[in-house]
């Protein structure tokens, strides 16, 4: 079975997208098997893309993380996958489904751009301790469960510890919850670090985290509502901005995808 390693501003993947008749494996076996950073490929997730229709362009695309759990909506995977189409079949505009949820993509020469639905922040969702200090967390459900702590230093943090306690903590019990961190950086710019669950460590960037960072400071006045740049750690930053036509409910997030290799699974 043909790989390709890719990643979405170092949230890296291994994608499926031209499964033949071995389409049905236990995917989520095959994600820990193939995430595995020694003994498999390595990567935070496995993304399998199936062309449904070509005109229109629609994909259904899954994501599994790392430790083989589903993701409801993993912006940089739906990014990945767009980008292969975009390779494979000339595509520049798609419709992507993933869990059931519709996404808009658009692909250019240097940028991949997916849309993500937003619920609304609920404030001050839990909070912890950092580094001596009490500290709030806002939850905002951008596809998937998302908590945000605005911080003063994000580099102050050690987002796997805090992380950790944070993903587990009771009051997000039993889903459990992605964990940013975020700094206002100047004039519509954020600085980010994200703690995922099912990855289990720290990733380089979460599409749908930006996304969720990016409506919790315009919500707290730190942005204003129009595009605002997301700093993360792969320093490959991801911009989020809103959909035109529905501002308050969809965000757009897009930035550079990066095709590292191709393979032959034995
Ligand atoms: N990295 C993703 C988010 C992946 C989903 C997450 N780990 C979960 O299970 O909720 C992104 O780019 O959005």
């Amino acid at each position: 079975m043909r790989f390709r390693k890719i990643h979405g501003a170092g949230n890296d993947f291994v994608l499926l997208s031209d499964l033949g008749p071995e389409g049905d494996k236990e995917w989520p076996k095959e994600a820990e098997r193939l995430c595995a950073r020694r003994t498999g490929v390595g990567a935070d997730g496995l993304v399998i893309s199936r062309l449904i229709s070509d005109r229109p362009a629609v994909l259904e695309v899954a994501c599994f993380n790392a430790d083989g759990s589903i993701a409801t909506m993993c912006g940089n995977a739906l990014r990945c996958s767009a980008w292969a189409a975009h390779r494979d079949y000339g595509f520049q505009q798609l419709t992507l489904h993933m869990a059931g949820v519709v996404h808009e993509a658009l692909v250019s020469d240097d940028s991949v751009w997916v849309t993500a639905e937003v619920s609304e922040v609920l404030p001050r969702r839990l909070q912890v301790v950092i580094n001596g200090r009490p500290t709030w967390f806002d939850s905002a459900d951008t596809g998937t469960e998302h908590v945000v702590a605005i911080v003063d230093d994000v580099d102050a943090i050690d987002p796997v510890m805090v992380g950790r306690l944070v993903r587990h903590h009771a009051d997000v019990a039993p889903l459990g919850t992605n964990v940013n961190f975020v700094q206002a950086v100047g004039h519509q710019a954020l600085k980010i670090r994200t703690y995922e669950r099912g990855v289990e460590a720290e990733t380089l960037s979460c599409g749908s985290g930006a996304v969720a960072a990016v409506v919790v400071a315009t919500m707290r006045g730190l942005v204003a509502r129009r595009a605002v740049t997301v700093h993360n750690r792969a320093g490959q930053p991801l911009t989020v901005r809103p959909h035109d036509a529905r501002p308050t409910r969809t965000q757009w997030v897009g930035g550079p995808v990066t095709h590292t290799f191709e393979g032959v699974l034995a």
